[in-house]
């Protein structure tokens, strides 16, 4: 039976056992065009066994760091570390590259290039083509194995890529928009992938506009803003860093919080405010006004990480 795309059904082939990844950091990088400093300074950390989202506008400098990690762009300062030490191009060998170019060729046939990237990387074409045909398995296009890349729609395609970045079971992944354009049983089939190589220790580095992807999906999170970084660390420590906010629902207008000491109203709309008590003194006397005037609900509030990125870039 042909499987039909996309959306088609994912079989489930097991792993192999396994493999260690380790520590990349980026240190310092700094990158010109010209006179213009696009990537000035960057410092980051990818753990091993996490996924990193790495955000920012269009134009952040993504992508150029991208490449400096991987070294198709040489940087003008800094330093890319894997595991603590500089990183060279043995090592990157073992990475498992997505580039914003993409780089597989339209006419050829899937299986063909795989099986040819893979001897890249330095694998036996027969290892390569059993691994390309367990993965184009995995991601239900089994079938389309002998047909040109260019023949298959574009969320197709995008999977075949991600594909072409795992073959050579990578030590950490460096993956650039890999989501763009997936249906969400796309997204969720590759995310289950993602997550067997992370369970292995490999840390994966991936860019994206989707911030409701990156809240439901990373570890840490590194934001760019014109080529610096305006925050970076795990989500949680993040999170946790962000002054508490809460939710004040009362049956009557919530405008009296306003002039409470030690109170800041980030929004207020009728019965509801968004508050920012300096400490737990103003939250207990607060608490106590709201208490007189009706309140219905006080709840404090998890910032998602759309609202840490506008914030970071604010
Ligand atoms: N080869 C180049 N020559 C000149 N300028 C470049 C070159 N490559 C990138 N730039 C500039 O560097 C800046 C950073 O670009 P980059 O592609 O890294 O951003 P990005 O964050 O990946 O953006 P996007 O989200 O749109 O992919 C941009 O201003 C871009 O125009």
């Amino acid at each position: 039976m042909r499987l039909k795309e996309p959306g088609a059904a994912y079989s489930s082939v097991h792993y192999s056992p396994p493999r260690a990844g380790g520590t990349l950091e980026a240190l310092d990088l700094t990158r010109r065009f010209g006179d213009r400093t696009v990537v000035d300074e960057v410092s980051f950390r990818v753990e091993p066994g996490q996924m990193t989202g790495f955000v920012g506008a269009n134009g952040a400098g993504k992508t150029t760091i991208m490449r400096m990690i991987m070294g198709v762009l040489n940087q003008h300062g800094g330093t890319v570390l894997w595991n603590g030490r500089p990183i060279d191009a043995r090592a990157r060998s073992r990475f498992g590259y997505m580039p914003e170019e993409r780089g597989l060729y339209p006419k050829q046939r899937i299986a063909d290039q795989l099986g040819y990237l893979g001897q890249l990387h330095g694998m036996e074409r027969s290892r390569a083509l059993t691994e390309a045909h367990r993965l184009l398995d995995r991601f239900g296009l089994g079938e389309r194995a002998k047909d040109r890349l260019e023949t298959l729609s574009l969320g197709n395609q995008q999977r075949v890529q991600v594909a072409a970045a795992l073959l050579h079971d990578p030590v950490a992944l460096v993956l650039d928009e890999p989501f763009s354009g997936l249906d969400p049983t796309a997204v969720d089939a590759m995310v289950g992938l993602l997550r067997e190589y992370m369970a292995r220790g490999v840390p994966v580095l991936f860019s994206s506009h989707q911030l409701d992807l990156i809240d439901r999906l990373c570890d840490a999170l590194v934001v760019l803003d014109s080529g610096t970084v305006r925050l970076a660390g795990p989500v949680e420590q993040l999170r946790g860093a962000r002054p508490e906010q809460y939710r004040l629902v009362c049956t009557a207008d919530a405008g009296w919080t306003r002039g409470q000491p030690g109170v800041e109203v980030v929004d207020l709309d009728g019965n509801t405010a968004i508050v920012t008590p300096a400490d737990a003194e103003a939250r207990n006397q607060l608490t106590r006004q709201a208490a007189d005037r009706g309140m219905v609900e006080f709840a404090r509030l998890r910032p998602s990480l759309g609202d840490l990125y506008r914030e970071a870039i604010s």
